[in-house]
């Protein structure tokens, strides 16, 4: 295994073994090569922002390099707001602004836009199509910064973006947890007994499972809750509403015909910020380390994993597996059989600045077949 050590601190992402070995496009290189050129002049820069407990950043001006995107403007036309980013458009001129853009998947009024606002006050929210346009308006340098779902509380992990962690370069500088509360949405002069259907994000129907059963609609999925809502609008539906935000029914010009329609109250998404340069970590707050590995097949391997973080009492907060899609089987030497082999994706809460972080690093990569530090980061206390 090629690994740089642990100690490195500034360049711990680096930590990994043959990028073939977990699945990653040949892409991967290309965008190493053009972030590694810039290291050395933004780095300084991010790590500052970063650091700062509240990124206050001045807006030099309103409008957007992306043509018609003005975060301030509220309009019941969707005609007129701004259309998501999409991939074949990332090849746009990079903006010279000074405010930080930030990149989040959906359109206006979507959660991940709060979620953004809330990880960046001022910030202007670039939205994007797909989470993967999200990554790489980062990398691409059209953006500084994205905040996407990771996981929530009653629909659980956002799969699609463990597995982009992976095949991007990008770092995890921060996380933020953001109270879903969602809505029912209609056209002005529908009634509830009206509705036939029910369109919104996969999560954002199973946060609603009880109360969308409970009235019998079919449900539809698509890209983004806010998406859902202008759909809804812009077609005049009178059979379908949307489950979305309160700020989305202000946006397309909808009547919120429910509110607080999730089966649980604390409703509670967690949602991760990511630049091209890590922060460093330090030791000030509480900080926590996410990291990503793949282990040989064998009895007691993943309990031995573990045990590097229970025997320097580092508390894990989240484990995730994941299929490893380029080599989905693998055979046992003693039979015949195969098996699914595994990424597992692990939250801990300890800094990358604490020695006991890096000798539990340090231990485990004895062993793992694969080891990547996706980013040490102050952990989002304001719903603890
Ligand atoms: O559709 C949106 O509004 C989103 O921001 C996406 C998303 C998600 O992907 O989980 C974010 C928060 C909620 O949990 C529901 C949906």
């Amino acid at each position: 295994m090629a690994a740089s050590r642990v100690s490195n601190l500034t360049h711990y992402s680096i930590f990994q073994s043959s990028p073939s070995d977990a699945g990653l496009p040949t892409s991967f290189k290309v965008v190493e090569a053009h972030s590694k050129r810039y290291r050395n002049i933004s780095i300084q820069a991010s790590l500052q922002r970063e650091n700062e407990p509240n990124n206050n950043f001045q807006a030099l001006e309103s409008q957007s390099s992306l043509g018609d995107f003005q975060s301030d403007v509220v309009s019941k036309d969707p005609n007129t707001l701004p259309r998501p980013l999409s991939s074949t458009q990332l090849s746009s001129s990079v903006s010279d602004r000074s405010r930080l853009r930030v990149a989040y998947q959906g359109v206006r009024g979507a959660y991940s836009e709060s979620a953004a606002q809330k990880a960046y006050p001022n910030c202007e929210a670039v939205p994007c199509e797909q989470f993967d346009t999200a990554f790489e308006a980062v990398e691409r340098w059209l953006v500084d910064r994205a905040v996407l779902p990771i996981e929530n509380s009653l629909g659980g992990s956002i799969h699609r973006n463990y597995d982009l962690l992976l095949r991007h370069s990008l770092h995890i500088v921060g996380e933020v947890k953001y109270a879903v509360r969602h809505c029912l949405l209609a056209n002005h002069g529908v009634k509830i007994e009206d509705l036939k259907r029910v369109l919104s994000h996969p999560q954002a129907l199973a946060q609603c499972e009880n109360t969308l059963t409970r009235l019998g609609l079919v449900r539809e999925a698509v890209d983004d809750t806010a998406g859902a809502a202008k759909h809804v609008a812009f077609h005049k539906l009178e059979d379908a509403g949307a489950v979305a935000s309160s700020a989305a029914a202000e946006i397309y010009g909808l009547n919120i015909l429910a509110q607080d329609i999730q089966d649980d109250s604390d409703n509670i998404t967690r949602f991760l910020m990511l630049a091209r340069e890590p922060i460093i970590p330090g030791t000030d707050r509480a900080f926590k380390t996410s990291i990503v590995f793949s282990l040989e097949e064998g009895p007691g391997v993943l309990f031995k994993a573990l045990a590097v973080f229970a025997l320097r009492q580092i508390n894990l907060t989240k484990i995730e597996s994941r299929p490893l899609r380029k080599q989905p089987l693998r055979g046992s030497d003693d039979n015949n059989t195969k098996y699914f082999d595994y990424l597992f994706y692990v939250d801990f809460e300890a800094s990358m600045a604490d020695q006991s972080a890096q000798n539990a690093l340090g231990h485990l990569n004895e062993f793992a077949t694969f080891l990547r530090v996706l980013g040490s980061y102050p952990v989002d206390t304001s719903m603890a």
